[in-house]
């Protein structure tokens, strides 16, 4: 597997700039046609696909969602990260990362990335995968410390510093599934929350179903700067349930805030309707509603919400109006043909420090 440290290039999610998205230029090509040009330099973008599939674990494959590079040595291409000019265990087998013409028109670099479902290690080699994924460490003690634990689901914070290379094999997985923000080596300025579930069923225990990263220290007061619910876990209301611990982070701190901009589109879906479902909750049943009349600011302090993230939210449920009117009337009537979905039980949080 691969397992070197990845210091010499960077690592992280960050917002792709429109002068960096500027600096773009062609991709190699291995059989790529010219239309596949990439940030491979600077973020690692490519506009293909260009793995077509990840195993996962032992008994989960699916396909990539995007292009990207990361994986990839810049000069030969092939699978593994050059660790200050060292020559990489991965690249052995030439002949398995070769270009394939799948279907005569998507050429892939590499047919299956076999990732660990514990500390997202990776190879291209099956027996390798296998060999590790027996005696993987993480399988018997996930990293971090739990910071929420109710009977259904654990969240465990790692620290970037202390768990350098769980958290970069993380975000080079995590770019297969996001391509709106970019990557950094540099993991240790950010922490992880981890999702798992909490069971003692052993084909559960210590997976990871998802996560959110969150600098630590963010200059915009972002609480959460990169979001990702694995793909054969989304759908499960995971990500809501992130996006509201990102809250309870926040509200800890006494900050109003929101996410790292910008959201991509599932990340819009899911914040929307997070931010649908707080407003109209604290308006119609909770702190606010007893107010005669509401300002974006009541509402923002009372949420910990941005106020151009609640204007945004209002919008979409076409709920305000001239000079900012909130239709109460309207959200009460959203409310009760939604189901409430708020999953973190403030009891379960364990945020001591
Ligand atoms: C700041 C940022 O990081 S932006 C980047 C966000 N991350 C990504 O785009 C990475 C890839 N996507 C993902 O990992 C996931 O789609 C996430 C994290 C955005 C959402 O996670 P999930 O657990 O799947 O979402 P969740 O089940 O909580 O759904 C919340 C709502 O979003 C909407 N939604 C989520 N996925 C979909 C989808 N595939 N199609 C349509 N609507 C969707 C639904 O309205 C859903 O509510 P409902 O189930 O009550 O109808």
């Amino acid at each position: 597997m691969e397992s070197r440290r990845v210091s010499k290039k960077r690592l992280g999610l960050h917002e792709k700039t429109s002068k960096n998205v500027a600096k773009r230029r062609k991709g190699k090509g291995k059989g790529k046609d010219d239309s596949n040009t990439s940030d491979e330099n600077l973020y690692g973008i490519l506009n293909e696909r260009n793995i077509k599939d990840v195993q996962f674990g032992m008994d989960k494959r699916f396909l990539t969602w995007y292009g990207s590079n990361v994986y990839f040595d810049n000069e030969t291409e092939q699978l593994g990260i050059k660790d200050n000019g060292n020559s990489n265990t991965d690249s052995k087998d030439k002949q398995s990362t070769d270009v394939h013409s799948l279907t005569g028109k998507t050429r892939f670099w590499l047919d299956t990335l076999f990732v660990c479902e514990y500390c997202f290690k990776y190879s291209e080699n099956e027996e390798n995968f296998r060999l590790h994924a027996e005696r993987c460490r993480h399988k018997h003690s996930a990293p971090g410390r739990i910071k929420y634990k109710s009977p259904q689901y654990t969240i465990r914070r790692v620290r970037g510093y202390k768990h350098t290379l769980f958290c970069q094999c993380l975000c080079l997985f995590t770019k297969l599934f996001l391509d709106n923000k970019s990557m950094y080596f540099k993991v240790n300025h950010y922490d992880f929350y981890i999702l798992y579930e909490t069971t003692t069923d052993l084909s559960m225990k210590n997976k990871p179903l998802g996560f959110f990263s969150k600098d630590l220290v963010s200059y915009d007061q972002n609480n959460l700067a990169c979001i990702l619910i694995f793909p054969p876990y989304q759908r499960r209301r995971l990500g809501s349930l992130l996006i509201e611990f990102s809250y309870k982070l926040s509200k800890l701190d006494d900050i109003i805030s929101g996410p790292e901009l910008p959201l991509s589109p599932f990340g819009l879906i899911g914040y929307l309707k997070y931010w649908s479902q707080i407003i109209s909750w604290e308006l119609t049943e909770g702190e606010l509603c007893d107010f005669d009349s509401v300002t974006l600011e009541d509402i923002s302090k009372v949420t910990g919400l941005r106020i151009n993230d609640i204007i945004m939210t209002l919008k979409h449920l076409e709920c305000i109006g001239e000079e900012n009117r909130i239709y109460l009337d309207k959200l009460r009537r959203w409310l009760k043909t939604h189901e409430r979905t708020f999953m973190i039980e403030d009891q379960y949080l364990l945020l001591d420090d």
